[in-house]
Protein backbone atom coordinates (compact mmCIF):
# COMPACT_ATOMS: atom_id res chain seq x y z
CA UNK A 1 0.00 0.00 0.00
CA UNK A 2 1.20 3.38 -1.28
CA UNK A 3 2.06 5.10 2.51
CA UNK A 4 0.06 8.16 1.59
CA UNK A 5 -3.08 6.18 1.24
CA UNK A 6 -5.89 4.17 3.58
CA UNK A 7 -8.32 2.44 3.54
CA UNK A 8 -11.30 4.67 4.16
CA UNK A 9 -13.96 2.05 4.99
CA UNK A 10 -11.50 1.09 7.58
CA UNK A 11 -12.13 4.23 9.83
CA UNK A 12 -15.46 4.32 10.55
CA UNK A 13 -17.80 7.48 9.41
CA UNK A 14 -14.59 9.56 9.00
CA UNK A 15 -16.31 10.27 5.89
CA UNK A 16 -19.79 12.13 7.26
CA UNK A 17 -20.09 15.77 7.01
CA UNK A 18 -19.84 16.67 10.40
CA UNK A 19 -15.86 14.80 10.53
CA UNK A 20 -15.30 16.71 7.57
CA UNK A 21 -12.13 19.10 9.44
CA UNK A 22 -11.33 15.43 10.96
CA UNK A 23 -11.21 13.60 7.65
CA UNK A 24 -9.60 16.63 5.59
CA UNK A 25 -6.88 16.14 9.06
CA UNK A 26 -5.97 12.52 8.63
CA UNK A 27 -5.74 13.03 4.78
CA UNK A 28 -2.80 15.35 6.13
CA UNK A 29 -1.15 13.00 8.37
CA UNK A 30 -1.12 10.76 5.93
CA UNK A 31 0.42 12.24 2.89
CA UNK A 32 2.84 14.03 5.06
CA UNK A 33 3.61 10.64 6.99
CA UNK A 34 3.78 12.53 9.95
CA UNK A 35 4.85 10.61 13.31
CA UNK A 36 7.12 8.09 12.03
CA UNK A 37 10.17 7.38 14.40
CA UNK A 38 13.42 7.68 13.08
CA UNK A 39 14.66 4.63 15.38
CA UNK A 40 17.86 5.60 15.76
CA UNK A 41 17.68 9.23 16.51
CA UNK A 42 17.76 9.48 20.41
CA UNK A 43 14.54 11.58 21.60
CA UNK A 44 15.75 15.21 22.11
CA UNK A 45 12.23 15.32 24.99
CA UNK A 46 13.67 14.15 27.77
CA UNK A 47 10.59 13.39 29.41
CA UNK A 48 10.33 10.32 27.57
CA UNK A 49 14.21 8.95 26.82
CA UNK A 50 13.17 6.53 29.49
CA UNK A 51 10.58 4.88 27.03
CA UNK A 52 12.77 5.50 23.86
CA UNK A 53 15.73 3.60 25.28
CA UNK A 54 13.12 0.51 25.56
CA UNK A 55 11.38 1.06 22.46
CA UNK A 56 11.76 -2.35 21.19
CA UNK A 57 9.83 -3.33 23.94
CA UNK A 58 6.73 -1.49 22.84
CA UNK A 59 6.83 -2.67 19.38
CA UNK A 60 9.72 -5.46 18.42
CA UNK A 61 9.61 -3.96 14.74
CA UNK A 62 10.87 -0.92 15.43
CA UNK A 63 13.95 -0.83 13.05
CA UNK A 64 12.57 -2.90 10.96
CA UNK A 65 8.84 -1.31 10.21
CA UNK A 66 8.06 1.99 10.04
CA UNK A 67 6.30 2.83 13.35
CA UNK A 68 4.61 6.00 14.71
CA UNK A 69 4.12 7.31 17.88
CA UNK A 70 3.09 10.42 19.55
CA UNK A 71 4.19 11.88 22.50
CA UNK A 72 1.69 10.95 24.54
CA UNK A 73 1.94 7.02 22.91
CA UNK A 74 5.75 6.57 24.85
CA UNK A 75 4.44 6.21 27.95
CA UNK A 76 0.93 4.62 27.03
CA UNK A 77 1.49 1.60 24.85
CA UNK A 78 0.89 -1.80 26.44
CA UNK A 79 4.64 -3.50 26.39
CA UNK A 80 4.44 -5.83 23.30
CA UNK A 81 5.21 -9.62 25.48
CA UNK A 82 2.29 -7.82 27.57
CA UNK A 83 -0.10 -7.31 24.67
CA UNK A 84 0.81 -10.83 23.26
CA UNK A 85 0.31 -12.34 26.76
CA UNK A 86 -3.57 -10.65 26.90
CA UNK A 87 -4.05 -11.86 23.24
CA UNK A 88 -3.50 -15.05 23.59
CA UNK A 89 -5.32 -15.51 27.29
CA UNK A 90 -8.35 -14.39 25.03
CA UNK A 91 -7.97 -16.81 22.38
CA UNK A 92 -7.18 -19.22 24.91
CA UNK A 93 -10.67 -18.70 26.81
CA UNK A 94 -12.51 -17.76 23.82
CA UNK A 95 -11.54 -20.33 20.87
CA UNK A 96 -14.53 -19.28 18.91
CA UNK A 97 -14.96 -15.59 19.49
CA UNK A 98 -14.23 -13.06 15.89
CA UNK A 99 -14.96 -9.81 17.17
CA UNK A 100 -12.97 -7.70 20.05
CA UNK A 101 -13.23 -4.58 21.04
CA UNK A 102 -10.82 -2.20 22.27
CA UNK A 103 -12.01 0.98 24.05
CA UNK A 104 -8.50 3.28 23.95
CA UNK A 105 -6.57 1.85 21.34
CA UNK A 106 -3.66 4.55 21.72
CA UNK A 107 -1.09 3.34 19.11
CA UNK A 108 -2.46 -0.19 18.92
CA UNK A 109 -0.19 -1.92 20.98
CA UNK A 110 -2.94 -4.30 22.06
CA UNK A 111 -5.49 -3.86 19.30
CA UNK A 112 -2.70 -5.01 16.81
CA UNK A 113 -1.59 -8.35 19.17
CA UNK A 114 -5.81 -9.19 19.21
CA UNK A 115 -5.90 -8.16 15.33
CA UNK A 116 -3.15 -11.44 14.72
CA UNK A 117 -5.48 -13.24 16.58
CA UNK A 118 -8.99 -12.73 15.56
CA UNK A 119 -10.68 -12.01 12.33
CA UNK A 120 -12.13 -8.58 13.60
CA UNK A 121 -11.27 -6.02 15.67
CA UNK A 122 -12.61 -2.17 16.65
CA UNK A 123 -10.48 -0.11 18.01
CA UNK A 124 -12.13 3.58 19.50
CA UNK A 125 -10.01 6.50 20.34
CA UNK A 126 -10.74 10.24 20.90
CA UNK A 127 -7.48 11.26 19.27
CA UNK A 128 -7.08 11.20 15.57
CA UNK A 129 -3.29 10.90 15.68
CA UNK A 130 -3.46 8.01 17.94
CA UNK A 131 -6.07 6.51 15.49
CA UNK A 132 -3.30 7.59 12.86
CA UNK A 133 -0.69 5.67 14.58
CA UNK A 134 -2.63 2.25 15.37
CA UNK A 135 -3.65 2.10 11.71
CA UNK A 136 0.01 2.78 10.14
CA UNK A 137 1.18 0.48 12.90
CA UNK A 138 -1.02 -1.90 12.05
CA UNK A 139 0.19 -2.09 8.20
CA UNK A 140 3.66 -2.47 9.59
CA UNK A 141 2.19 -5.82 11.38
CA UNK A 142 0.48 -6.58 8.25
CA UNK A 143 -2.95 -6.55 10.40
CA UNK A 144 -4.59 -3.51 8.70
CA UNK A 145 -7.40 -5.16 6.84
CA UNK A 146 -8.69 -6.52 10.17
CA UNK A 147 -9.09 -3.45 11.94
CA UNK A 148 -11.83 -1.12 12.05
CA UNK A 149 -11.44 2.55 13.92
CA UNK A 150 -13.47 4.89 15.88
CA UNK A 151 -12.80 8.25 16.64
CA UNK A 152 -14.77 9.50 19.36
CA UNK A 153 -15.40 9.77 23.42
CA UNK A 154 -15.73 6.72 24.76
CA UNK A 155 -18.30 7.66 27.33
CA UNK A 156 -20.51 9.61 24.25
CA UNK A 157 -20.28 6.65 21.91
CA UNK A 158 -21.66 3.75 24.79
CA UNK A 159 -24.21 6.75 25.59
CA UNK A 160 -25.22 5.98 21.90
CA UNK A 161 -25.02 2.61 22.42
CA UNK A 162 -22.83 2.59 19.59
CA UNK A 163 -21.00 -1.13 19.72
CA UNK A 164 -24.23 -2.49 22.14
CA UNK A 165 -25.24 -4.23 19.25
CA UNK A 166 -22.44 -5.51 17.24
CA UNK A 167 -21.74 -9.23 18.84
CA UNK A 168 -18.62 -8.34 20.24
CA UNK A 169 -17.15 -11.14 21.91
CA UNK A 170 -14.73 -9.65 24.25
CA UNK A 171 -14.06 -6.03 25.16
CA UNK A 172 -10.61 -4.84 26.14
CA UNK A 173 -9.60 -1.86 27.60
CA UNK A 174 -6.77 0.34 28.78
CA UNK A 175 -7.93 3.41 30.30
CA UNK A 176 -5.44 6.50 30.63
CA UNK A 177 -4.14 6.32 34.38
CA UNK A 178 -3.49 9.79 34.08
CA UNK A 179 -0.04 9.88 33.41
CA UNK A 180 2.89 8.50 35.26
CA UNK A 181 2.09 10.37 38.50
CA UNK A 182 -0.44 7.33 39.43
CA UNK A 183 2.68 5.81 40.97
CA UNK A 184 2.52 8.69 43.59
CA UNK A 185 -0.36 7.73 44.77
CA UNK A 186 -0.52 4.75 47.45
CA UNK A 187 -3.49 3.48 46.33
CA UNK A 188 -4.83 4.71 43.11
CA UNK A 189 -8.38 5.44 43.83
CA UNK A 190 -10.41 4.18 40.85
CA UNK A 191 -13.72 5.76 41.04
CA UNK A 192 -11.82 9.40 40.99
CA UNK A 193 -8.52 9.08 39.18
CA UNK A 194 -9.04 6.98 35.85
CA UNK A 195 -10.23 8.64 32.98
CA UNK A 196 -12.54 9.25 31.35
CA UNK A 197 -14.99 7.67 33.56
CA UNK A 198 -14.61 6.23 37.08
CA UNK A 199 -14.52 2.32 37.27
CA UNK A 200 -17.83 1.88 37.99
CA UNK A 201 -19.16 3.83 34.90
CA UNK A 202 -16.73 2.47 32.12
CA UNK A 203 -17.44 -1.62 34.08
CA UNK A 204 -21.25 -0.44 32.56
CA UNK A 205 -20.54 0.87 29.68
CA UNK A 206 -18.66 -2.58 29.07
CA UNK A 207 -20.96 -4.82 30.19
CA UNK A 208 -24.02 -3.34 27.64
CA UNK A 209 -21.34 -4.46 24.95
CA UNK A 210 -20.29 -7.42 25.42
CA UNK A 211 -19.98 -10.22 29.22
CA UNK A 212 -16.81 -10.66 28.63
CA UNK A 213 -14.20 -7.72 30.07
CA UNK A 214 -10.84 -7.15 30.54
CA UNK A 215 -9.22 -4.10 32.08
CA UNK A 216 -5.70 -3.22 32.56
CA UNK A 217 -5.74 -1.23 35.63
CA UNK A 218 -2.30 0.53 37.90
CA UNK A 219 -1.04 -1.81 39.99
CA UNK A 220 -1.94 0.25 43.05
CA UNK A 221 -5.71 0.21 42.33
CA UNK A 222 -8.26 0.28 45.02
CA UNK A 223 -9.66 -3.18 45.38
CA UNK A 224 -12.26 -2.32 47.29
CA UNK A 225 -13.83 -0.38 44.84
CA UNK A 226 -13.31 -2.78 42.32
CA UNK A 227 -15.16 -5.49 44.57
CA UNK A 228 -18.39 -2.75 44.71
CA UNK A 229 -18.01 -1.73 40.46
CA UNK A 230 -18.24 -5.15 40.60
CA UNK A 231 -21.21 -5.90 43.07
CA UNK A 232 -23.40 -3.15 41.21
CA UNK A 233 -22.53 -4.12 37.26
CA UNK A 234 -23.21 -7.48 37.62
CA UNK A 235 -24.65 -8.64 41.18
CA UNK A 236 -23.81 -9.84 44.73
CA UNK A 237 -22.29 -13.48 43.40
CA UNK A 238 -20.07 -11.93 40.45
CA UNK A 239 -16.45 -12.45 40.71
CA UNK A 240 -13.88 -10.16 38.56
CA UNK A 241 -10.48 -11.76 38.60
CA UNK A 242 -7.43 -9.88 38.89
CA UNK A 243 -4.02 -10.98 37.57
CA UNK A 244 -0.84 -9.07 38.50
CA UNK A 245 1.42 -8.77 35.31
CA UNK A 246 5.32 -8.50 35.69
CA UNK A 247 7.62 -7.38 33.27
CA UNK A 248 11.39 -7.60 33.90
CA UNK A 249 10.28 -8.48 37.74
CA UNK A 250 8.60 -5.35 37.88
CA UNK A 251 4.80 -4.68 38.68
CA UNK A 252 3.23 -3.26 35.31
CA UNK A 253 -0.09 -3.28 36.34
CA UNK A 254 -3.43 -5.40 36.82
CA UNK A 255 -5.58 -7.20 34.13
CA UNK A 256 -8.70 -7.22 36.05
CA UNK A 257 -11.31 -9.59 34.14
CA UNK A 258 -15.17 -10.57 34.35
CA UNK A 259 -17.33 -12.97 32.13
CA UNK A 260 -17.49 -16.61 33.28
CA UNK A 261 -15.58 -17.70 30.13
CA UNK A 262 -12.78 -15.66 30.97
CA UNK A 263 -12.75 -16.70 35.04
CA UNK A 264 -13.97 -20.16 34.52
CA UNK A 265 -10.89 -21.91 32.93
CA UNK A 266 -9.29 -24.44 34.88
CA UNK A 267 -5.71 -23.51 33.96
CA UNK A 268 -3.90 -21.27 31.44
CA UNK A 269 -3.46 -23.39 28.22
CA UNK A 270 -0.16 -25.04 27.74
CA UNK A 271 1.25 -22.40 25.52
CA UNK A 272 0.60 -19.92 27.85
CA UNK A 273 2.03 -21.61 31.16
CA UNK A 274 5.08 -22.67 29.46
CA UNK A 275 5.70 -18.86 28.31
CA UNK A 276 5.23 -17.71 32.01
CA UNK A 277 6.92 -20.91 33.60
CA UNK A 278 9.86 -20.12 31.46
CA UNK A 279 9.73 -16.23 32.03
CA UNK A 280 9.73 -16.91 35.62
CA UNK A 281 12.84 -18.91 35.25
CA UNK A 282 14.71 -16.23 33.96
CA UNK A 283 14.84 -12.97 36.00
CA UNK A 284 15.99 -10.65 33.85
CA UNK A 285 12.73 -11.85 31.69
CA UNK A 286 8.77 -11.21 31.68
CA UNK A 287 6.37 -12.66 34.16
CA UNK A 288 3.43 -12.96 34.67
CA UNK A 289 2.22 -13.88 38.51
CA UNK A 290 0.40 -12.55 41.32
CA UNK A 291 1.58 -10.12 43.94
CA UNK A 292 1.07 -9.06 47.44
CA UNK A 293 -1.52 -6.32 48.09
CA UNK A 294 -1.13 -3.43 50.38
CA UNK A 295 -2.80 -4.46 53.86
CA UNK A 296 -5.41 -1.65 53.30
CA UNK A 297 -6.78 -4.06 50.43
CA UNK A 298 -5.84 -7.53 52.22
CA UNK A 299 -8.78 -7.77 54.12
CA UNK A 300 -10.94 -7.26 50.52
CA UNK A 301 -9.26 -10.01 49.24
CA UNK A 302 -11.02 -13.91 49.05
CA UNK A 303 -7.40 -15.24 48.17
CA UNK A 304 -9.36 -17.99 46.40
CA UNK A 305 -6.41 -19.69 44.27
CA UNK A 306 -7.17 -22.80 42.60
CA UNK A 307 -5.47 -22.49 39.44
CA UNK A 308 -1.85 -22.84 38.74
CA UNK A 309 -2.06 -19.56 37.18
CA UNK A 310 -2.04 -17.14 39.91
CA UNK A 311 -4.82 -14.49 40.26
CA UNK A 312 -7.20 -13.31 43.18
CA UNK A 313 -10.99 -12.95 43.26
CA UNK A 314 -12.79 -9.76 44.65
CA UNK A 315 -16.50 -10.03 44.69
C1 LIG B 1 -3.27 3.97 27.93
S1 LIG B 1 -3.62 4.56 26.32
C2 LIG B 1 -4.00 3.06 25.50
C3 LIG B 1 -2.79 2.37 24.95
C4 LIG B 1 -3.10 1.19 24.04
N1 LIG B 1 -3.66 0.10 24.78
C5 LIG B 1 -1.84 0.75 23.33
O1 LIG B 1 -1.26 -0.28 23.67
O2 LIG B 1 -1.40 1.46 22.40
C6 LIG B 1 -5.15 5.35 26.52
C7 LIG B 1 -5.77 5.92 25.25
O3 LIG B 1 -7.08 6.39 25.58
C8 LIG B 1 -7.39 7.49 24.75
N2 LIG B 1 -8.50 8.21 25.38
C9 LIG B 1 -8.46 9.02 26.46
N3 LIG B 1 -9.69 9.47 26.76
C10 LIG B 1 -10.53 8.91 25.86
C11 LIG B 1 -11.92 8.99 25.64
N4 LIG B 1 -12.70 9.75 26.40
N5 LIG B 1 -12.46 8.27 24.64
C12 LIG B 1 -11.68 7.49 23.82
N6 LIG B 1 -10.34 7.41 23.98
C13 LIG B 1 -9.78 8.09 24.98
C14 LIG B 1 -6.09 8.27 24.66
O4 LIG B 1 -6.06 9.08 23.49
C15 LIG B 1 -5.06 7.12 24.64
O5 LIG B 1 -4.74 6.81 23.31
Amino acid sequence: MDKKSFKKGHFLHIERKKYRKEYKHLKNLFKQDSLKIIHNEEVKDRSIYKYWIHRKKLFSLIGTSPIYMTHELWFSVTPEVIAIFIAKFVKACLPNATKILDIFCGGGGNLIQFAKLFPKVYGVDYSLEHLYCTYKNAISYDVADRIWLKYGSWPRLAAKGRFDNLGIDCVFASPPWGGPQYLKQDVYDLENMLEPKGITDLLQSCANVSDNIILFLPRNSKLLQLSRATRKVFGLQAKCKVVYVKQNGYLKGMLCIWGDALINYNELPNEIDDEVIANESNSSDEVIDNASTSADNKEQKSSEKKFKFNYDLYG
